[in-house]
């Protein structure tokens, strides 16, 4: 799976936050998107996932050279970010239940193994809504890393995770990356310096 962003350009009333952006995201390899606050890090992380239209351009999703409807997208990326809300009423094996539903947990992963994976055995029962942020964090790039994806987006990754946690993530991501595109936004270099390549979103304004 590839991307390609064709003349990019988002703008919030009449402020351009970027504009003219072309990239292609290639299969199997791992990016950042860089820049300092406020510069359009997450607008283009949602303009790419199509939660935010862009005002100019073309984003594609293709794979082997065929575009991809937005159907086919959807079932094919995960996305975890900070503002992504999780359905707090659920516990811990609703939400799961709930979510490979829609995305299967990968090959040689089973329910179990989810919970150890995420370090959350012990609250398999309880409500998101008691859930610490670091506990919810983990269990959002759980879902994104451990379920079926061509394509994982991350902002701000490591986000209210602690040291362990942040050990934790490059652990997964090192590993992850070998086989699937990851895309990351950020600008904390602990969170994507194991990335092939940086895009800079200020050089875009
Ligand atoms: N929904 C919105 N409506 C209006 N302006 C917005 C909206 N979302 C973002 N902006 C503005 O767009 C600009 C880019 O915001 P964005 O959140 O993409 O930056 P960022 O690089 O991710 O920042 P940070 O590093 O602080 O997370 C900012 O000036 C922000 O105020």
């Amino acid at each position: 799976m590839e991307i390609l962003l064709s003349n990019i350009g988002k703008k919030f009333r009449t402020e351009w936050i970027f504009r003219g952006i072309d990239y292609h995201f290639k299969e199997s390899k791992s990016y950042a998107i860089t820049g300092h606050n406020g510069s359009g890090k997450s607008t283009l992380l949602r303009v790419i996932t199509g939660m935010m239209p862009a005002n100019e351009g073309k984003v594609i999703f293709q794979n082997q050279g065929i575009e991809l409807g937005n159907d086919e997208t959807y079932k094919r990326i995960s996305f975890a970010a900070p503002y992504l809300e999780l359905i707090e009423e659920f516990t811990l094996q609703e939400i799961l239940d709930f979510h490979i539903n829609f995305k299967p947990l990968i090959d040689g992963v089973k329910k179990d193994d989810f919970f150890e994976l995420v370090y959350l055995t012990r609250e398999k029962t309880k409500q998101l809504k008691q859930f610490s942020s670091g506990m919810k964090q983990r269990l959002k790039l759980g879902l994104s890393f451990f379920t079926e994806s061509d394509v994982i987006f991350l902002d701000e990754p490591t986000t209210n995770l602690d040291e362990t946690g942040i050990q934790w993530y490059i652990d997964q991501v090192s590993k992850l990356k070998k086989s699937k595109l990851v895309i990351i936004s950020s600008n904390d270099k602990r969170e994507y310096q194991f990335c092939d390549e940086i895009l800079d979103v200020t050089a875009f304004k």
